[in-house]
């Protein structure tokens, strides 16, 4: 197992709509409980998080009732993120007694040097405040190729915008595996990778949650992208207390790809 380096400071954790959404039935806490708990502990520790969630389109469907088994539109997820985001937001305000922050970035926003400043000139004011910066892409304005959404990778942008010195991506797997773990038995994870080549992304495969975004595929581009930064990568399952438990151990029971 590996250790995790206690000299960290800052997080950007990345909650998956598995997570906040399970089976995409509207929100429920309770696979967040143990991360909140989490979340308590490092601030104990006078550690800084912000929290990148997705679940806006899975809160919308669960709120309309909306039938799950038929594609959706980009239209009709763009309508369903701007339903479900309030929802998202209430659900992590009952989790925590310090106030909870909403933003809503785009891509472009971290790219243009003043919206970058003034992106981190709120999230510095906010930790001054012991507010928790809660961060979800704004689905209503984004139609990017084909798909809406993906805060993978706008999870590693935040962490190399607000100079994190970890990334924590917490999804239903426990880790990268060498082969899709939900169709393959024989799937074997792996613990730590120290370059992100062709051959470990090879591994990823798509999702079959029909409100999730990209799979393997999106968390190995953000894995890259943090750790072409310098940031320590962490995939870990966030629907089993036992990976937090261990992180406040400082222990990792998921996949560490390591920052260069
Ligand atoms: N090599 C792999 N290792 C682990 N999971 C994989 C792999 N390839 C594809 N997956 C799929 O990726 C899914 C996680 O991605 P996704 O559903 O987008 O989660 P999230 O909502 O947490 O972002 C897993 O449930 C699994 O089906
Ligand atoms: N912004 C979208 C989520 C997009 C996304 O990346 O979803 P996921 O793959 O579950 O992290 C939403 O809030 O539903």
């Amino acid at each position: 197992m590996n250790q995790l380096k206690s000299s960290w400071r800052r997080v950007v954790i990345k909650v998956g709509s598995a997570l906040v959404a399970p089976e995409g039935k509207g929100c429920s806490t309770k696979y967040l409980l143990a991360l909140a708990d989490f979340i308590h502990h490092c601030h104990n520790q006078n550690k800084q998080v912000v929290i990148v969630s997705s679940g806006s389109v899975a809160a919308g469907a669960g709120l309309t009732n909306h039938d799950l088994s038929e594609p959706l539109s980009i239209p009709q997820k763009q309508a369903l993120a701007a339903i479900g985001q309030s929802h998202v937001m209430q659900h992590w305000q009952k989790l925590f007694d310090d106030t909870c922050a909403q933003i809503l970035l785009t891509r472009s926003d971290l790219e243009g040097d003043k919206r970058v400043v003034n992106a981190r000139n709120t999230l510095e004011t906010l930790f001054k405040m012991d507010a928790i910066p809660i961060i979800n892409e704004n689905d209503s304005v984004v139609v990017d190729e084909l798909v809406v959404g993906d805060n993978d990778n706008l999870a590693a942008r935040v962490a190399v915008m607000c100079d994190a010195d970890l990334l924590l991506i917490c999804s239903d797997v426990n880790g990268l595996y060498d082969k899709n773990p939900k169709q393959f038995d024989d799937a074997k994870l792996l613990a730590t990778v120290d370059t992100i080549d062709e051959r470990i992304l090879g591994f990823a495969d798509v999702t079959n949650n029909p409100i999730a975004t990209g799979g393997m595929h999106t968390k190995l581009q953000a894995a890259q992208l943090a750790t072409g930064a310098g940031i320590d990568t962490i995939i870990i399952n966030g629907r089993e207390a036992k990976s937090f438990e261990r992180l406040k151990n400082e222990t990792i029971s998921g996949t560490l790809f390591i920052g260069r």
